[in-house]
């Protein structure tokens, strides 16, 4: 289980702050982690006042976060598109004049494949965070959901490309934890990541990797709070 970092405030206001984007009829993405929960607990409240959405949960704990506070929803086959998905990160690429402004790391909640599918579909993907998340340089470990079978192989390979894997252990129980479908995680250290873009490549090659958390070249725009207010960068 991942703990909440971060001041609590600063990402109450990214959330809140993105949630203002969403317009009444919109398909929404609900992100993953404790920075989209604020959003999503903003989306229930706009519902209760009549706002009328249907939200596309990227994993159980969004979807059971989105139930409790009344948001109807649906599942990617059931709809002609997503109009805006709003998430969190685990790190940004932070430097406006690297070809990687903006690309993020994810999966800190190990969501990302289904993170990537619902944020990738949408017509503006809005990332919530706050400023522990900024960086100039992506330098933290990239999650990658790997078939079971296939986890010594991928570990092997990562090990060969200068990485170093670490299977996600579980906190509340023995062995390593399985996500939403039934994988395992590697958190995969390569200190500081320069080239995003060609990581993400060899990542997506690799055979057995499910889905790695590098997020390159998705997100339209971010919403950093802080303790005064909220920041806003476009990409
Ligand atoms: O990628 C994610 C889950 O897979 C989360 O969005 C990321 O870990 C950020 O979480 P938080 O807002 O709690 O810091």
């Amino acid at each position: 289980m991942k703990t909440e970092g971060g001041s609590r405030e600063a990402k109450r206001r990214a959330g809140e702050r993105a949630a203002e984007e969403i317009d009444d009829g919109d398909v929404v993405g609900l992100g993953t982690g404790s920075t989209a929960a604020h959003a999503i607990r903003a989306i229930g409240r706009a519902v209760d006042d009549g706002l009328t959405v249907r939200g596309i949960p990227t994993s159980f704990q969004s979807r059971q976060l989105a139930l409790e506070v009344g948001i109807p929803l649906s599942c990617l086959d059931a709809v002609d598109g997503i109009d805006i998905a709003i998430d969190g990160a685990d790190q940004i690429a932070d430097d406006p004049d690297a070809s990687g402004f903006g690309a993020l790391v994810k999966g800190g909640g190990g969501a990302q494949t289904r993170e990537k599918l619902v944020d990738s579909a949408a017509d503006r993907f809005v990332v919530v965070a706050d400023p522990s998340k900024l960086s100039e340089t992506l330098e933290q470990s990239v999650p990658l959901e790997v078939l079971p079978d296939a986890h010594a192989l991928v570990a092997d390979e990562i090990r060969r490309i200068g990485g170093e894997p670490t299977l996600r252990d579980a906190t509340h129980k023995d062995g390593p934890v399985v996500t939403d479908n039934g994988n395992l995680l590697l958190d995969c250290a390569f200190g500081e990541i320069d080239a995003p873009d060609e990581l993400a490549t060899r990542l997506s090659s690799v055979p057995g990797v499910v889905e790695h958390g590098l997020f390159v070249g998705m997100a339209d725009a971010a919403y950093v709070g802080t303790d005064e207010g909220v920041e806003m960068r476009e990409y």
